[in-house]
């Protein structure tokens, strides 16, 4: 294992890719208070994809930060990251020191209930490099996030819950799709933060209009 990680947990991975849970990384009480303010200050905003010919709203609410040139491409559209806050700098000091890198950009997620969710994907962008190493971070509701692996169908369900680490590394974007399935069970809202480096500036359309 090649991992640079100083986390020693295990890779729940079985094949082709590196998938770290750090369960409770942040404590309930401070997690409280980062679901709180993110979901208060944050600005999240509804995005649209187009597919098959027209525009959809995409089932959650989004916002994408980052220092200044790491622009990055979702739904079709081009984004420049809004600046840093307080407490997403402090949040991406935590998670740098574990994942031993730096990262320059955090994609903001809102589920706001069950019926919020993400299509199946992998971060392959080629904006992030070969293999990069993402670090997502959960706060609020717990939801499961399904891989799937490519060839053989595999899946694995991981639940994600307030304050969890998920970092996924290695091969696994070649190999894996992901995605947060909608639920009934989920009436309460979730954020997702992943952070991410991007390494190029994109020249075409990089993310899957299908999610
Ligand atoms: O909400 C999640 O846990 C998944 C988010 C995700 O896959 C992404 O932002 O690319
Ligand atoms: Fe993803």
């Amino acid at each position: 294992m090649t991992s640079t990680l100083i986390v020693n947990d295990q890779n729940l991975a079985p094949r082709d890719g590196e998938l770290y849970l750090l369960q409770a990384f942040y404590p309930q009480p401070i997690a409280d208070n980062y679901f709180n303010s993110l979901r208060q200050n944050l600005a999240w905003q509804t995005e649209q994809i187009h597919i098959f010919g027209r525009w959809v709203q995409v089932p959650r609410l989004m916002a994408w930060y980052g220092d200044a040139g790491a622009d990055y491409r979702y739904s079709g559209i081009d984004h420049q990251p809004l600046p840093w806050t307080r407490e997403l700098q402090a949040l991406r000091t935590d998670v740098e020191a574990v994942c031993r890198q730096a990262f320059n950009s955090v994609l903001a997620n809102l589920y706001r209930d069950g019926r919020d969710s993400m299509g199946c994907h992998a971060d392959n962008e080629k904006e992030l490099g070969p293999n990069p190493l993402i670090a997502s971070l959960s706060f609020g509701e717990t939801r499961l996030l399904r891989f799937r692996h490519s060839r053989s169908r595999t899946t694995l369900d991981i639940e994600l819950s307030h304050g969890d680490l998920l970092i996924m590394a290695g091969e696994l974007q070649h190999h894996w799709r992901h995605e947060l399935p909608k639920t009934r069970l989920a009436k309460q809202a979730r954020i997702n933060l992943t952070f991410r480096r991007i390494v190029s500036t994109p020249t075409s359309p990089v993310l899957s209009a299908t999610r």
